[in-house]
This record gives structure tokens, C-alpha cells and sequence, in this order.
């Protein structure tokens, strides 16, 4: 009886894996989509190149060899042309976010992370405003307190020093954040030795990767919680910690915001009310918003910083053309006084903005797949390819953005001057996003982006260590450059 059963097992077993892979190769209704071998029968596949740093790049390349539209999951496919733009991410809510988004949500449901279209769109509502750039503009002020540290702190070293410009813009970046979400000073310029960044680049690397086997959230979470891997569970632990904090400086925030002392991005949020409740929101809601923001918000920044100054570091005719640009039109610190006012500097400087917007196409630093879910029981019909319910579809800018079809073979290289050019607008590519989903802090980085551009080029002159450092990228689901950007600086005088 025992010999009869244990031979017995193996054949349905084996039978059962038989029919599922026939199944798999004549029935599936995605089984003429081309893609990778493994991405095309398990989620592994994208797990592997979070993994490894290099899921961007990995979709790019087979998206190069399979063509437009590919499998990068068993239910999951990715489109590289304008075209799909509109049917996946203008559809509003019939195409809600995957439950990738779930790995994402550390408290509490948060805007960036919910799936539920109705409270996306109250919780939008609720934190527009603070957001809108006539309320930014207000708060300059916060801005320029933390460029002026960042100013000191290059004009403060002696002449040729070496210093890491990746690290002093990510600090920028994370101060001012912090600043703006909580009035809380990280105060990581100012106390580089006693203050670390916060490990947001883990956070983000873990929420992705658990993110691209959605289907075994929260188990994978309570799993991985569990696993004696010593680098994983310092990134949880590092993860926690960072939630922790948002916690508690927004403990702080609301303290303040009683006694009316301090004004932040918090603001509306602390003073909604839920429509059908009319109760406000607890502290676990705006925690979870707040610490959104930081995750969000900070390390795109920051690395978007790093990225641009590589490019124009590493670009001499890109370089040159932006400094007399900006020596035309922007006053000294000495002179004009220390702040470059944002109104209408986007208008004065058409070069310098084409220089922003080719580092967002080249190197677009939000580039994990944005999920998005076919709803209609129809399925949906997207670049001749008829997807059905349930399909998670997407697209990743960094495939967008190099699609040589658009861009032309030259699409590798760094010419802003293609933006000056009026075919092209900035809506061609997607750095923060389309449609309902888009970034809700586009005004902040855009700020943030000029204003230290136009800071740091037009008072120094900055020169990179290495002028032929070739750009490796980390991609972790927000990129960033690898290793340091490691620069001298002199001031300029005229
Ligand atoms: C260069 C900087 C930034 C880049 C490249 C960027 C990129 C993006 C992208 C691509 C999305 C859409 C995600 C999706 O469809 O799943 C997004 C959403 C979002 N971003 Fe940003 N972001 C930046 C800065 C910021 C800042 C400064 C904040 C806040 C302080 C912020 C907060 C958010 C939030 C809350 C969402 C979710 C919006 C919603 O679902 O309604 N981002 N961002």
C-alpha cells in the first residue's frame, strides 16, 4: 500500500504540472505576448532584478529584443509607447493601482499607496491645496534657509577639496523635505557626523520588491520579518525606525499645529474632516501621509539632483551654453542678495529648463512599472493587444523615455537642445507620472530642482574629479547614480 502510494504521487504531481504548463502554453489568454522566459511564468523574475539593482534596465532590454509590448510577470504586461499612455493611466478609475502598491503602505493607507479610487479622491482634496504652488511660494523662505546652508557649506571648504556633490544635494534634499512635511530640521547639512540620512533607498528597495509578488503580501512581510538574513533584517529594522520617526515628529507637528505655531504641508490634512464622519484624522492617518512624503519625496529629489549635476558635469557643451545662461540673468549671491525668487525664472532661463528636462528623459529616477489594474470585465484593447480583466498593465519611464522610435537612435545621449525644439513637450515623457496618480509634489521638486541648479552653477564653478566617469545607475525602483559625484568647487566671481 505504501510502494503503491509513493509511486503514485510523483505521476499526479507530475501529470498536474504537465497540464498546467500545456494550459499555460495554449490557453493563457496572454500566451502571445512575447517576454523574457522566466518573466513570463513567474514574478520571480522582476524579484531578481529589484535584487539585483537593475529592474529598469532589465525591462528596457527586453523591450529592445520583444518588441513594444511585453510580459515582464504571468499577469503582467508592459507597454513602451506613447500610445498606451492614454488607456492606462488616463482611464481614471476603472484602471485602479495593483496591489503592488500594498508593500507601500506603512501605517495606514496612505495617498501614494491606496487602491480605493473613493478615498484617493477625498484624501487628494484634503492635501491639494498645500500643495498648490501660490501656497509653495509662501514658504520660499523654508527653501532658502536650507540652500543658504548648502551654499556655506561649499563656499566654506578650502579651495580644492574634494567633496561628494551627490551627498550635499541628498542632504539639501532631505532637510528641506523634512522641513516642509513637519517643520522638523533634520539638520543632516548642518551635522553631517552626528546626523545619517535616513534610510529611505531601503525602504524603497524592500516596498518594491515585496511589491512585485503582491500576491503574497502581508505573508512575505511576516515571512521576511522572520528570516535570519542579517542585511535583510537591518533593512526592515532601518525601515521601522524610519516610520518611527514620521510617528513622532508628527506627534510634534500636531502639537504645534494646536498651539498655531508652525505651518507645513500637515496643515489642511490636520484640520480635514471626514465627509461621512465629520471626525478628523488620527494621528495614524497623518503619520502615514507625512511618512509618504518623506519616501516619496526625498530620494527622488535628491537623486534627481545628483543626476542632473553628472550630466552637466560630464557634458562640456551643455555646461558651457547653461553658465552663460544663468550668468545672464541670475545675480550673484553677493549681489542681488541671497535669493533667486522662483516666479518667472522658469520663463528667463529656456536653456537651463531644456537641461532639467533632458536629465528627467535620460535619467528618470521614479522608473519601478506603475501598475495599473483592467477592471472592465471587457478587457481593454491597448497597441493591438486585447488585455483582459484582471491584467496588471503599466509602463516604466525609462523604456518611455529611450524608445528609439520617439527619440531617435541618439536617444542615450544628453542634448537639451532637443527641448527647445517645439515638436517636444515636457508631456512626452512621464518622470512624475499621468493622469489622476501623478506626483501631487511635482511643484515642490520642480522648485527645489531649479532653485539649487541656479544656487550652486551660477556661484561656483564646479569640477568633477573624474571628467570621463562613466554614469552606472542603482535601480532600486527610484534610481540613483552609484558611488559618490566627487567634485572641487571655486567660487566664481563675476
Ligand atoms: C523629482 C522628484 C519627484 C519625482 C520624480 C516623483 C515622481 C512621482 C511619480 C512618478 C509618481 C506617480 C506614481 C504612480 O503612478 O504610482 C508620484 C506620486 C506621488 N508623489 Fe512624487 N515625485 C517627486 C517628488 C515628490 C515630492 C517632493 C513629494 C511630496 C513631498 C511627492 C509625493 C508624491 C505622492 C504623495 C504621490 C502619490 C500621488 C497620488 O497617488 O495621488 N513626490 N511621484
Amino acid at each position: 500500500m505504501a510502494s503503491y502510494s509513493t509511486t503514485l504521487l510523483p505521476l499526479v504531481l507530475l501529470s498536474c504540472s504537465l497540464v498546467w504548463l500545456l494550459l499555460w502554453i495554449f490557453v493563457h489568454p496572454l500566451r502571445k505576448i512575447p517576454g523574457p522566459f522566466w518573466a513570463r511564468r513567474t514574478s520571480l523574475w522582476k524579484v531578481y532584478h529589484v535584487y539585483r539593482r537593475d529592474l529598469a534596465f532589465a525591462i528596457q532590454r527586453a523591450h529592445e529584443k520583444y518588441g513594444p509590448v511585453i510580459r515582464i510577470g504571468p499577469n503582467h504586461v508592459n507597454f513602451q509607447t506613447r500610445d498606451a499612455i492614454g488607456p492606462i493611466y488616463k482611464a481614471g478609475s476603472s484602471m485602479p493601482k495593483t496591489k503592488f502598491y500594498d508593500a507601500f503602505t506603512a501605517l495606514h493607507p496612505n495617498l501614494f499607496s491606496t487602491r480605493d479610487e473613493e478615498f484617493h479622491k477625498m484624501r487628494r482634496r484634503q492635501m491639494s491645496h498645500s500643495f498648490s504652488m501660490a501656497t509653495l511660494l509662501k514658504f520660499e523662505g523654508r527653501f532658502g534657509k536650507h540652500l543658504h546652508r548648502l551654499f556655506a557649506n561649499i563656499e566654506q571648504q578650502p579651495e580644492g577639496q574634494v567633496f561628494d556633490l551627490k551627498e550635499s544635494v541628498a542632504r539639501y534634499a532631505y532637510d528641506v523635505i523634512s522641513d516642509l512635511a513637519f517643520e522638523k530640521d533634520l539638520n543632516t547639512q548642518s551635522n553631517p557626523e552626528a546626523n545619517e540620512l535616513p534610510p529611505i533607498p531601503d525602504h524603497i528597495l524592500i516596498g518594491t520588491m515585496y511589491g512585485m509578488v503582491a500576491s503574497l503580501l502581508p505573508y512575505s512581510i511576516r515571512i521576511g520579518n522572520k528570516l535570519p538574513i542579517p542585511s535583510l533584517q537591518k533593512l526592515l529594522q532601518s525601515r521601522k525606525l524610519l516610520s518611527q520617526k514620521a510617528s513622532e515628529y508628527v506627534n510634534d507637528a500636531i502639537e504645534d499645529h494646536k498651539a498655531g505655531e508652525k505651518e507645513t504641508l500637515l496643515d489642511n490634512l490636520l484640520e480635514a474632516k471626514d465627509p461621512s464622519t465629520g471626525a478628523p484624522l488620527t494621528p495614524a492617518e497623518v503619520s502615514s501621509e507625512a511618512f509618504a512624503f518623506l519616501v516619496a519625496g526625498a530620494h527622488t529629489t535628491s537623486a534627481t539632483l545628483g543626476l542632473l549635476f553628472y550630466h552637466l558635469l560630464h557634458n562640456r557643451y551643455a555646461a558651457e551654453k547653461l553658465t552663460e545662461e544663468l550668468n545672464a540673468n541670475v545675480p550673484l549671491y553677493n549681489e542681488g542678495g541671497k535669493e533667486v525668487s522662483y516666479s518667472g525664472l522658469e520663463s528667463k532661463l529656456p536653456y537651463t529648463m531644456a537641461c532639467i528636462k533632458e536629465s528627467f528623459r535620460i535619467t528618470p529616477v521614479f522608473t519601478m512599472p506603475l501598475p495599473r489594474l483592467v477592471t472592465d470585465p471587457n478587457g481593454v484593447d491597448i497597441n493591438g493587444f486585447h488585455i483582459p480583466q484582471g491584467t496588471a498593465v503599466s509602463m516604466i519611464s525609462q523604456a518611455l523615455h529611450h524608445d528609439p522610435q520617439f527619440w531617435g537612435g541618439d536617444h542615450d545621449q544628453y542634448i537639451p537642445e532637443r527641448w527647445l525644439e517645439d515638436a517636444i513637450s515636457f508631456n512626452e515623457i512621464m518622470p512624475f507620472g499621468i493622469g489622476h496618480r501623478a506626483c501631487i509634489g511635482r511643484n515642490i521638486a520642480s522648485i527645489n530642482i531649479l532653485k539649487v541648479l541656479c544656487a550652486l552653477w551660477r556661484n561656483f564653478e564646479i569640477i568633477p574629479v573624474d571628467k570621463y566617469e562613466k554614469l552606472e545607475i542603482n535601480s532600486l525602483g527610484v534610481d540613483e547614480k552609484k558611488g559618490p559625484l566627487l567634485c572641487t568647487a571655486r567660487k566664481r566671481q563675476m
